[in-house]
């Protein structure tokens, strides 16, 4: 059996109780380490606080290895239990549908336990779920490399009234330029997540180049940082005002917000931007 488990936003500990059980009697434990991370995956001792709190050795998936080796993941789950562990819901955002598919293919059972995820997390703000149209991810520009598709998304959501959620980049295990080019053992640059300050950054630059008048520094949005931690920061203002509000450390995410009903407004009221923020 493959179990794909999903494990929250806050801790260890936000795992569901049939999670935990399919984790403790599962012979591998993987955990999926590259879309998204657990408020406490930046420390040190992240990994073994997990690894203690379930009682199992976790292997470390990254993007590589669950694109090259998910064939022997899936092979092990023919005679054996494994758990494949996604922070958040393993459906929410990001899809292991591949896995699924693969899995299925060749007669290995699977079996999926949902959790929280940032999708329905934002919901904290008051602004309604289903007010909301396509999520848009937003890329890290680089000189040469900056994509914008995220515009014309925003612009039809606008259109609509509806609220954009937009998810930031994570770069971890990035090879650098110069290891790409040697050839020969990879080296990584160091992980990046991108800051709610840096999206707003990169969507001005965006909308100024396209000049439609989809949103500007006046449009309401709402930041969040290290949604479902005990720390978690969520501030509501104008682009210019969150542009430079220090949200701390990652993950950082931004939902544009789009026409509100009263009882949106009275929530939002609680989260306003203050100057001291
Ligand atoms: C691919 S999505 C997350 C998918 C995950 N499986 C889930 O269901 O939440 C990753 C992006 O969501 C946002 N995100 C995830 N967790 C977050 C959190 N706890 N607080 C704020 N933003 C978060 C960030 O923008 C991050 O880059």
């Amino acid at each position: 059996m493959l179990y794909i488990i999903g494990l929250g936003l806050g801790d260890e500990k936000d795992i569901t109780l049939r999670g935990l059980e399919a984790v403790k009697k599962s012979q591998k434990v993987y955990m999926e380490a590259y879309t998204s991370l657990l408020s406490f995956g930046l420390s040190a001792d992240g990994l073994s606080n997990l690894e203690k709190f379930y009682g199992k050795p976790i292997i470390l998936a990254d993007r590589e290895m669950v694109e090259e080796k998910a064939g022997d993941m899936i092979d092990e789950a023919i005679d054996n239990d494994v758990a494949f562990l996604v922070v958040g819901d393993p459906f929410g955002a990001t899809t292991h549908s591949d896995l699924v598919v693969r899995a299925k293919t060749l007669g290995v059972k699977v079996e999926v336990v949902h959790n929280a995820s940032v999708m329905n997390a934002v919901g904290i703000c008051g602004l309604q779920l289903y007010h909301y149209g396509e999520t848009v991810s937003i890329p890290f520009f680089t000189e040469t490399w900056r994509p914008d598709s995220f515009y014309e998304k925003i612009k039809k959501n606008r259109s609509l009234g509806l609220h954009t959620l937009c998810l930031l980049d994570i770069r971890v295990k990035e090879p650098t330029f110069e290891s790409l080019c040697r050839g020969g053992k990879k080296q990584y640059e160091p992980p990046r997540y991108m800051s709610v300050n840096t999206a707003i950054e990169q969507l001005l630059e965006v909308e100024q180049k396209h000049g439609d008048s989809v949103y500007g520094e006046d449009t309401q949005c709402v930041g969040f940082a290290r949604l479902g931690s005990e720390d978690q920061t969520i501030v509501a203002g104008t682009m210019k005002q969150l542009e430079s509000v220090d949200f701390g450390a990652p993950l950082h995410c931004l939902v544009i917000v789009g026409e509100t009903h009263p009882v949106e407004e009275e929530m939002l009221e609680f989260y306003k931007y203050k100057s001291g923020n």
